[in-house]
């Protein structure tokens, strides 16, 4: 071969190679790019009763690709004196009991945190949870009793005799499911293919115990609940506008009506500027005019290029060694986690999906009772610890149970409050890095409480740094006519509001579309 043939082939092969990077490259940006979006339909398969854009749910499987973390606007981080913060209670408790703080010090490879879970689950005892002996970390699934009404007296303990968990290969870590699982040794995706595993266990499948509400249209539908924000917001909005002739007195009060729905110094300032020079501009004279500017400034304040789909559809089926999604509950006590998490439930079940529930809000039995009612309504199993025990234990042991099961979404609720915010934070935290020795977190939704206002956000921010929230949920936002929290979460949190809660309703949950909530503020 002569030395011209050899370079020639040299150049071939180099060129190919640079070829082969760059479009290695240009696709590696675009998963990036993609990584909050919809997947493809073959990933996010929908099954029969399932959402359509406008108006329904948008839901969506988590890609490979972990969502790059919001970009959050470094703040002065300051606590409203006199408010609830960040451990704290949100509201006033329902109940009086807590759990001393547990001992969640994480270094890597520490076994400790499982120091109180030694014990096997709990057998099977009558004794109400908040008088039965803290056993902490223990836990066990609950199937979804055929329902009476759910009483705060069932005592919640039934010992899943054989928990799949304990059959399970010792695979360290896992082993612990009722434990602290051992987190750094057990491999991520760990799916020993020939492993001569234990039977699958079917995840215990119950009718819904009740009619759930189409999951379509539901801001429609729910748009009356608005009716506070409407019309402090809308209504005071459109009047003054439509007076005509502005004067400074009028563009004055056009911004304290802005401020006092909450929508926030910048937000405000730019949609007065933007006010002021589009009807210096464009001439609006008709009250119809006057509508269809503000809305259109409204929503573009409003729209933002974040994904809304909540992630909670499975990597490929489940029932064939797809992995279910998981979704972690976060925010602070008495924001609405806990219902929130049933209300989820219900629309994943009303689309056809499987669901199981962890109550990882192990702070306060009655949190977990409660869930456990939401279980039974939706007919979702629900795997839940003893009060005290270690969340990130349950955590973990949830979505195993729904790996091991093949259930289509695992949500987790989380606790809200601990006796110290950095507590609470390490808590959370670890219950997310336990969590994810097994599976990927896809949706981490922050559920903030739309009456608390700046608050709101001040927990939002602290929430934000220890775990990367993807989406949040805006609740009582019927119970407030400070609706423009909204724009002001988002922008200052760099986070999408995906969900809103319009009511104490079983399906009060509606997605957040920027058009519909904007109509429905201009009523
Ligand atoms: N009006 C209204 N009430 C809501 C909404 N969401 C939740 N709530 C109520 O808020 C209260 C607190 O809700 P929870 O779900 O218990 O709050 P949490 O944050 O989970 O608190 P824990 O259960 O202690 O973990 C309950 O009375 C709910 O019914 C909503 O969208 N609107």
């Amino acid at each position: 071969m002569s030395s011209s043939n050899v370079i020639l082939i040299v150049a071939v092969v180099v060129a190919v190679l640079l070829v082969a990077a760059v479009a290695a490259g240009v696709a590696l940006n675009r998963r990036r790019k993609i990584s909050l979006e919809k997947p493809d339909e073959a990933e996010g398969e929908k099954k029969p009763g399932g959402y359509q854009a406008g108006g329904g749910f948008s839901l969506s499987s988590g890609g490979a690709a972990t969502a790059a973390p919001p970009e959050h606007p470094v703040e002065e981080r300051t606590d409203t004196e006199g408010q609830p913060a960040v451990g704290d209670d949100a509201s006033v408790p329902r109940d009086t009991e807590r759990r001393g703080i547990v001992d969640v010090s994480l270094p890597d490879g520490d076994q400790s945190t499982g120091t109180a879970t030694a014990e096997p689950p709990a057998p099977e005892q009558d004794t109400p949870v908040d008088t039965a002996p803290p056993a902490q970390g223990s836990t066990e699934t609950q199937a979804p009793a055929e329902p009476e009404q759910a009483t705060g007296t069932e005592a919640p303990v039934e010992a899943a005799p054989e928990t799949p968990v304990e059959a399970e290969p010792p695979v360290e870590g896992a082993a612990s499911a009722a434990t602290a699982p051992a987190e750094p040794t057990v491999p991520e995706q760990a799916a020993p293919p020939e492993q001569a595993a234990p039977p699958v266990p079917e995840a215990p499948v119950a009718e819904p115990v009740e009619e759930i509400e189409p999951t379509s249209g539901r801001l429609e539908r729910l748009r009356g609940r608005l009716s506070r924000s409407r019309s402090s917001l809308g209504q005071g909005l459109l009047g003054l506008l439509g007076a005509g002739d502005l004067d400074e007195d009028s563009w004055e009060e056009i911004e304290d009506t802005l401020l006092m729905a909450d929508l926030g110094a910048a937000t405000t300032t730019e949609v007065v500027e933007r006010l002021r020079s589009e009807i210096a501009s464009r001439g609006v004279r008709t009250s119809d005019e006057v509508r269809g500017l503000l809305r259109e400034v409204l929503v573009d304040q409003l729209a933002t290029e974040s994904e809304r789909s909540v992630r909670a559809l499975p990597h490929g089926d489940p029932a064939n060694g797809g992995k279910p999604a998981v979704v972690l509950v976060v925010g602070v006590n008495g924001t609405g986690k806990t219902t929130t998490t049933g209300k989820l439930a219900r629309v994943l079940v009303a689309d056809g999906r499987t669901v199981l529930l962890g109550a990882a809000d192990t702070f306060r039995a009655a949190a977990v009772e409660q869930l456990g009612t939401w279980g039974e309504r939706v007919g979702a199993e629900v795997v839940r610890g003893e009060e005290a025990a270690d969340p990130a234990s349950v955590a973990f042991e949830a979505v195993k149970r729904g790996s091991d099961t093949g259930v289509d979404a695992v949500l987790v609720d989380t606790a809200g409050r601990l006796h110290t915010k950095t507590g609470l934070m390490d808590e959370l935290g670890k219950v997310k890095r336990v969590v994810e020795k097994q599976a990927q977190v896809d949706e981490v939704l922050l559920v903030l409480d739309a009456t608390t206002g700046q608050n709101g956000l001040t927990q939002a921010r602290v929430f934000s740094d220890v775990v990367d929230v993807t989406g949040i949920v805006l609740t009582k936002l019927d119970g407030t006519a400070k609706g423009g929290i909204v724009f002001q979460v988002q922008r200052e949190l760099g986070v999408p509001v995906k969900l809103v809660g319009l009511g104490e309703g079983a399906d009060h949950l509606a997605p957040f579309e920027p058009e519909a909530f904007v109509d429905a503020l201009l009523g």
